[in-house]
């Protein structure tokens, strides 16, 4: 397990990471979602030691990481996938990594099948693209078999097929027991990656939880025959409505609430949904508001 507790960072008399924290457990991937700037990088450079905290402690399994004696053997990191040098190849550059950390070199083209990047491990990394860099990148977080994977913005970068190839990946990872902490920015890139999801604002955890139970709204959008007739009911019921493009009624209540009430005032409805917030919208409402300490 994974663990986090009260991770501050203050710079210059500025909190940029605030008392965050979190336990991870295994079998699961975590997203950790928040804007430029919201402390994701700091947050994860504390957890690899990279970063000194000001506050707070962070556990793999018990202890910190650098407490480990091989700690590539205990989580797999990949925070800046630019940190390579260019002259090298992808495969002599995963070489030189695997026998730092004691793996037998016949791993590295295996690692580098797994990311896709099986034809290109003779080319010279500043020939690689922005997405091969992050594949590579994936390559030696994955070299060890580590249990966890921390991963700076993953998929930053790639094509919607090496998305698909990394999303798989990261899943396979969890299934087979992994434990997998991923930070982006974009939320599109981890709807369908992540079990749960943490959403970071100005250095804070704003919301923490599973994807479903983030997207479920209290809000419906309900159709029936007389569109206007329902709004007026759910208005006098004191519920806030709104037309939709379609000619839907969009209420600012539970599927449940707007059927009792349509049903007691004998206005019909044919279909009633529930309304799924998108990332964006939760994101913005959760974090955007936020103020700056
Ligand atoms: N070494 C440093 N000295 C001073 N301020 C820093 C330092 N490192 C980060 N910061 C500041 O801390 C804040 C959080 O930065 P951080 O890189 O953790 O955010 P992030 O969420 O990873 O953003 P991005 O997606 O842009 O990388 C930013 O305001 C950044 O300018």
């Amino acid at each position: 397990m994974l663990s986090a507790r009260e991770l501050t960072k203050v710079y210059n008399g500025t909190p940029v990471v605030y008392n965050v924290s979190f336990d991870l457990q295994p079998g699961t991937v975590t997203a950790f979602l928040g804007p430029n700037g919201a402390g994701k990088s700091t947050t994860l450079r504390m957890l690899t030691g990279l970063t000194r905290p000001t506050h707070g402690q962070s556990w793999f399994a018990g202890r910190h990481y650098t407490a480990w004696p091989n700690p590539a053997h205990v989580a797999g990191v990949l925070l800046d996938a630019s940190a390579t040098h260019p002259g090298r190849t992808g495969r002599s550059h995963l070489r030189n990594t695997a026998i730092l950390a004691g793996v037998p070199t016949s791993r590295v083209d295996e690692v580098l099948n797994e990311v896709g990047l099986a034809d290109a491990g003779g080319k010279k990394i500043g020939k690689y693209s922005l997405g091969m860099r992050q594949r590579l990148g994936l390559a030696q977080a994955l070299l060890t078999r580590p249990p966890v994977l921390i991963l700076d913005e993953p998929i930053n970068g790639l094509d919607p097929e090496g998305i698909r190839s990394i999303r798989t990946l990261l899943r396979n990872h969890a299934a087979a027991g992994g434990t997998v902490l991923l930070s982006s920015h974009v939320l599109s890139e981890v709807d369908q990656t992540a079990d749960r999801v943490l959403m970071i604002g100005n250095g804070q955890i704003v919301a923490d939880g599973p994807l479903r139970e983030l997207v479920s709204s209290q809000q419906s959008v309900a159709r029936g025959p007389d569109s206007a007739r329902l709004a007026q009911v759910l208005r006098d019921a004191g519920i806030g409505v709104q037309p939709t493009p379609d000619g839907a009624v969009f209420a600012n209540a539970t599927p449940e609430r707007v059927s009792d009430v349509a049903f007691k005032a004998g206005v019909q409805i044919h279909n009633i949904t529930e309304y799924q917030q998108s990332l964006e919208e939760i994101f913005f409402r959760l974090a955007g508001g936020q103020q700056r300490r």
